[in-house]
């Protein structure tokens, strides 16, 4: 298991500061979430994080390694993302075999079908779904062949982009509960973007609150329920979250 510890993160676009100084660490095998409104920096920090894009300043340490310091192999088997939309993230004319065969291959592991079949067991999809395509599978099935892309090459942090907004409720949940279940067999550490402060209460540990590029607050999981944020803008996000709650 690894800790994240992102120190002092800061990037613009053109003229666009887009993140100030962020920083916030992620205990090993802790999931950490990240909330705040639409456009306040929370995918930009998980691209930097992850070198997805490379162009800023701070540090980011997975272990006792920065990410700056790996080779882009290394990376890949330290840290993988999966994203919100799981058919945007497959390509349509690759079978599932394709897909999770392809990093094995550029890692050079070996034993692929075994490891093949492990990956689809492992997100509970029966192995005869190798040869299928993208288009043959329901949109939770694509996202845990997406999860299961980012494990096989075992992996040990997550960065998750909103990875359930984009699927219907009752999937959202299975979902959830698999990340969950994978994160305590196989010592991953997370850390999850979401909108959603019920998934962020359902997964996460601990959570920071972004405004404008910048970490307003960093929160237990139990604040959610009382509203225990000290901070203007994260009671207020949190007290507009449980009002919504109470409305559905
Ligand atoms: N490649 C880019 N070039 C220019 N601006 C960008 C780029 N990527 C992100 N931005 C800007 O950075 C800001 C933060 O975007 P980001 O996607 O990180 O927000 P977010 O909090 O994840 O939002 P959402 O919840 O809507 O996904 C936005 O103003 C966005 O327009």
């Amino acid at each position: 298991m690894k800790p994240v510890v992102i120190s002092d993160l800061s990037v613009a676009f053109g003229a666009l500061r887009v993140l100030h100084d962020v920083s916030f660490d992620v205990a090993a095998g802790e999931c950490f979430g990240l909330v705040g409104e639409s456009g306040s920096g929370k995918s930009t920090v998980l691209r930097c994080a992850s070198m997805l894009w490379s162009k800023w300043t701070g540090e980011v340490r997975i272990g006792d390694r920065s990410v700056r310091e790996m080779s882009a192999a290394d990376r890949c088997r330290t840290l993988q993302m999966v994203f919100q939309d799981p058919f945007g993230s497959l390509h349509p004319r690759h079978s599932i075999r394709t897909v999770l065969s392809e990093p094995l291959k550029i890692q050079n592991i070996p034993d692929r079908d075994d490891r093949m079949a492990q990956a689809l067991c492992d997100v509970g999809l029966p192995v005869d779904f190798l040869d299928r395509y993208p288009h043959q599978l329901s949109g939770g099935q694509r996202q845990r062949v997406a999860i299961a892309r980012a494990l096989i090459v075992e992996p040990d942090v997550l960065f998750l982009d909103e990875p359930t907004s984009a699927l219907d409720v009752s999937v959202q949940a299975e979902i959830i509960n698999l990340l969950m279940r994978l994160r305590g067999e196989k010592g991953l550490t997370y850390v999850m973007v979401s909108h959603d402060l019920a998934v962020i209460d359902h997964m996460c540990d601990r959570f920071a609150v972004m405004q404008a590029g910048r970490v307003v607050e960093v929160l237990n999981r139990e604040a959610i329920a009382g509203n225990g944020a000290t901070q203007a803008y994260a009671r207020d996000l949190i007290d507009a979250s449980l009002e919504y709650e109470r409305a559905l």
